[in-house]
């Protein structure tokens, strides 16, 4: 350890709901927590919005509430690291450091035009072989290009060098790290792998694709490692001069947290939407089957670590619609109870593609579906088609990893708020035929920060020492009938066609 009076490490995790803060000692477990969320701004059907001063405020007051319930103070933390909801676009003004417009968050889709334009000339794969996504409006290219299009003044300023465009990764080192005196304009390979503007050998940010999008170079940030001493904080009292150490995209750091360091490894995350990575080590794998080519980290000098990533725009959301848009919940919990009161869903399947379908099947003019209602179906079959959409889109995610990699997963690391439901938990083994599997410690994407952030300023020596740290806490075992579960596949993939070719002219 670098100083043995500094016995813990703090993790900023600036997510899609909430920002939170917590303290991890050196065995990787939770001292404390902080956490406050944020406004979701829905300014129009298909955009979301959120208020960058807003998470900046929270991120300091939510790194004051994890110290004080610890009843630590700065010299107590060894270092900061920061994980973040990834794409989502900042755009802010170099001089007087305010935000431009709202950040347009990943799940926005009010792109799709700019998408459809770019898409015209060389199909939506055109980019791809360089930064290992498709063209869409989840990543941040296009949002970045719609401010500089629609925001007044923003072009001009832009061109001129006084804009700066970040992820909210990039908003919160740069005002943690001084803000306009000075603070580190920087990003890591992880979420800089999200912008549709990086390419995945080089790690540099690509000035063919920039030209075509009309984004100007000076916008964009530093492209750094995951795991490096950046400098150290100016920006708040609370953690003045404590290194910030480690910076990685949400999905990246849970799968940090959850040590999948291994070629083969992987995990998937249940929360606003579901994100599977499997780590493909220093090959860098294009995906066959509809799933994206990313950065999984890259520890300061080391070769970078690729990923094959499966993204699933909805699934924990589609938990809060029942909650806030039908009120057949009260909380998200209480869709377990819901669920279990029948012995299954009655025939009924929800296809969620609020925002079209992500992974893998990218189609942007899909719209949500409930498909088998007859008079029979109740509010729990309702609810328990719910909960089995997310494990379904799983199992989708994890049919395209097992292609492309030619290696069949035997078991799937799991975490995130959805994996507190035991029956969700439960199908998910059955619909997948493989062990599912819970660590003690569920909050992988802080904790993964806090590794990145800890190894930089060798409070922890090496990966081998953090995988040392993961204690397995639970396992759901598939206990369903195999050809139950080909059936529930094929009625499954049935409703998802249901969804294809919705949106046409007629439809917004
Ligand atoms: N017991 C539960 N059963 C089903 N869904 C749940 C449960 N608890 C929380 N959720 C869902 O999990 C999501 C929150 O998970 P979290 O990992 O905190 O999300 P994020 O990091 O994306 O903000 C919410 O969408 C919520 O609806
Ligand atoms: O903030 P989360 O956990 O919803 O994650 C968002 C993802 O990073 C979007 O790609």
């Amino acid at each position: 350890m670098s100083d043995s009076k500094q016995q813990y490490v703090i993790a900023i995790d600036q997510g899609t709901t909430s920002s939170r803060a917590i303290v991890f000692d050196h065995n990787g477990n939770i001292v404390s927590v902080g956490q406050k969320e944020h406004e979701q701004i829905f300014p129009r059907a298909g955009w979301v919005e959120h208020d960058p001063e807003e998470i900046w405020t929270n991120v300091r007051e939510v790194v004051g509430t994890a110290l004080s319930k610890a009843n630590l103070t700065r010299h107590d933390i060894a270092a900061v690291g920061i994980t973040n909801q990834r794409e989502t676009a900042v755009v802010w003004d170099r001089v007087t450091g305010k935000p431009v417009y709202n950040a347009i968050v990943w799940q926005d889709t009010r792109t799709q035009s700019i998408v459809d334009e770019l898409a015209r000339d060389g199909g939506a794969d055109r980019f791809k072989a360089k930064v290992g996504l498709p063209l869409a409006t989840y990543f941040s290219g296009t949002k970045i290009k719609w401010i500089l299009d629609n925001v007044e003044g923003a072009r001009e300023k832009a061109e001129k060098g006084e804009l700066m465009f970040g992820n909210t990764d990039s908003w919160v080192v740069w005002n943690l790290t001084g803000g306009v005196d000075g603070g580190a304009h920087i990003t890591d390979v992880t979420n800089a792998s999200r912008t549709m503007f990086m390419d995945l050998d080089t790690l540099q940010w690509d000035e063919t694709i920039l030209q075509i999008f009309g984004v100007p170079r000076t916008m964009l940030p530093e492209i750094r490692s995951s795991s490096e001493v950046y400098g150290t904080v100016h920006g708040s009292q609370l953690l003045r001069e404590v290194p910030v150490a480690g910076i990685l995209g949400d999905q990246q750091a849970a799968t940090f947290g959850q040590a999948a360091f291994g070629v083969g490894d992987a995990k998937n995350t249940y929360g606003t939407g579901n994100f599977l990575i499997f780590n493909t080590g220093e090959e860098k794998i294009m995906s066959e089957n509809g799933l994206l080519t990313t950065v999984a980290y890259k520890i300061g000098d080391a070769p970078q670590v690729y990923a094959l990533e499966g993204s699933i725009a909805v699934t924990g959301s589609l938990v809060q619609w029942l909650r806030d848009n039908l009120g057949i919940i009260k909380s998200a919990p209480e869709i377990e109870q819901l669920a279990e009161a029948v012995e299954d869903n009655g025939g009924v399947y929800i296809v969620p593609a609020f925002s079209g379908l992500f992974a893998p099947h990218w189609r942007a003019d899909a719209r949500g579906v409930i498909v088998g209602l007859t008079r029979f179906v109740n509010k729990n079959h309702i609810a328990r088609a719910a909960l089995e959409a997310t494990a379904f889109q799983t199992r989708e995610v994890l049919d395209a990893v097992n292609a492309d990699s030619g290696v069949p997963l035997t078991e799937l690391r799991v975490d995130g708020g959805m994996v507190a439901n035991d029956a969700l938990m439960q199908f998910q083994a059955d619909i997948l035929g493989v062990d599912v599997v819970r660590p003690e410690v569920v909050e992988t994407t802080a904790l993964g920060a806090a590794y990145a952030a800890g190894l930089a300023v060798g409070f922890w020596n090496d990966t081998a020492e953090l995988a040392r740290n993961w204690n397995e806490g639970k396992r759901w075992s598939p206990q369903m009938d195999p050809e139950e579960r080909d059936r529930q596949m094929r009625l499954w993939n049935k409703a998802v066609t249901r969804t294809f070719d919705w949106v046409d002219e007629d439809v917004r």
